[in-house]
C-alpha cells in the first residue's frame, strides 16, 4: 500500500507535530506516512505576524488538500479560522498538550519577580491585554517568529528582552520545557480556545481516509475544544481578538463534566469580563454558545471592538 501524504510547513514545530501524528497513524493503523513540504507565503515574508495573520499558513495547505498534492494536514488548533471548511474534515482531535501559556525569562525569573519596567514580549493581543491587566508594570514588546527565535530574545547572544510568553505547548514540542522559568495559571492568563491542541484535516469526501484517521481522536480533547471554539466563534472574534477560553473536563459523581471558563479583555488589560459554564461533554458546543452569550451580555463586544 502507497504511503499517505502528509503536507506540513517547514518550521521545526510544524515538522515535530507533523512527524508526532505520523509516527502515532503508523503505530494505530500500520499505514506508512511521508512528510511533503509546503512553503507558504508566510514563510517567506517578514511582515509582523498580526498583519499577514497566520491564516496564510493554515491557507497554504488547505489549498495543497484541495489539489490532491497531500492527504492530510495538521493544524495547531488554535491557528484554524472558526468556520468549517465545506470541502475539508476534521478528522481527528489528537490528546492535547498542557494548554497553558508559559514565561520564559532571564536569570530563572517568575512573572511576580520581573522588576518594575522589565520588558517583556509576546506577539497576541490577548496576551498583551492580560500581562497589561496584571497591573506589573512591565514593558510589553510585540514580537513575532518561530518559537525558538522568540526564546533567542531572553536566552540567545544577542537578547534585548527581559522575558517572553508563549504557548507552553509549543516549547513542550521542540523539547525546551527545561528552559520555561513559570508555567501561567490559567486565573491570570487563560490561553487561547483550542491552544495546545492539534487539528487532523484531510478531505471531506475521503471517507476511507477518515475512518482511519479516526484511530488519533481523543473524545475528551474534542469536547474541550469543541466547547472552547464554539465560544469564540459566537463572539465573532477571529484568533487575533483578546478572547480567552479554557475547558477542563473532569469526572463528576454522574458521570464526565466540563467546566468552560472565558474571558474577553480589553487591549490596554483596564476592563474585561470573565464568566464560566459547566455542563456535560456532550453537550460542549450548547456550553461554548451560551458562555459566549453570557459574556456579550456583561458587555464583551464593547471590548473586543478595535484591537489596533
Ligand atoms: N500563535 C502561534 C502558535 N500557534 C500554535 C502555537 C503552538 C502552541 C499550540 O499548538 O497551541 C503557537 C506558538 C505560541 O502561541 O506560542
Amino acid at each position: 500500500m502507497t504511503a499517505l501524504r502528509l503536507g506540513t510547513r517547514g518550521s521545526a514545530l510544524a515538522l515535530t507535530q507533523s512527524q508526532m501524528v505520523a509516527d502515532a497513524l503508523t503505530a494505530a493503523t500500520g499505514r506508512q506516512v511521508e512528510l511533503v513540504r509546503i512553503v507558504t507565503p508566510g514563510d517567506r515574508s517578514s511582515a509582523p505576524i498580526a498583519r499577514i495573520g497566520v491564516g496564510v499558513f493554515v491557507s497554504a495547505l488547505r489549498d495543497a488538500l484541495l489539489a490532491d498534492e497531500i492527504d492530510f494536514a495538521v493544524h495547531s488548533y488554535k491557528d484554524l479560522p472558526t468556520a468549517a471548511h465545506p470541502q475539508l474534515h476534521i478528522a481527528a482531535i489528537p490528546p492535547r498538550e498542557d494548554p497553558r501559556d508559559a514565561l520564559i525569562a532571564r536569570d530563572g525569573l517568575t512573572l511576580a519577580e520581573l522588576p518594575p519596567g522589565s520588558s517583556i514580549g509576546t506577539g497576541a493581543v490577548r496576551r498583551i491585554a492580560q500581562l497589561h491587566a496584571l497591573g506589573l508594570e512591565l514593558q510589553v514588546t510585540p514580537i513575532r517568529g518561530n518559537v525558538d527565535s522568540r526564546i533567542a530574545r531572553v536566552l540567545g547572544p544577542e537578547a534585548d528582552l527581559d522575558a517572553v510568553v508563549l504557548a507552553r505547548a509549543g516549547v513542550a514540542r521542540l523539547g525546551r520545557s527545561a528552559e520555561i522559568t513559570e508555567t501561567l495559571d490559567p486565573m491570570l492568563m487563560l490561553p487561547a480556545p483550542a491552544q495546545g491542541a492539534l487539528a487532523v484535516e484531510c478531505r471531506a469526501d475521503d471517507t476511507d481516509l477518515i475512518e482511519l484517521l479516526s484511530a488519533l481522536d481523543h473524545a475528551p480533547t474534542r469536547a474541550a475544544v469543541l466547547a472552547e471554539r464554539s465560544m469564540l466563534a459566537t463572539l465573532e472574534a477571529g484568533c487575533s481578538a483578546p478572547v480567552a477560553a479554557h475547558a477542563e473536563i473532569a469526572e463528576g459523581d454522574d458521570g464526565d463534566e466540563i467546566y468552560l471558563r472565558g474571558a474577553v479583555i480589553s487591549p490596554d488589560g483596564v476592563r474585561a469580563v470573565r464568566l464560566s459554564r459547566t455542563g456535560t461533554p456532550a453537550g460542549a458546543a450548547e456550553i461554548g454558545k451560551a458562555l459566549a452569550i453570557d459574556l456579550l451580555d456583561a458587555g464583551a463586544d464593547t471590548l473586543m471592538g478595535s484591537t489596533e
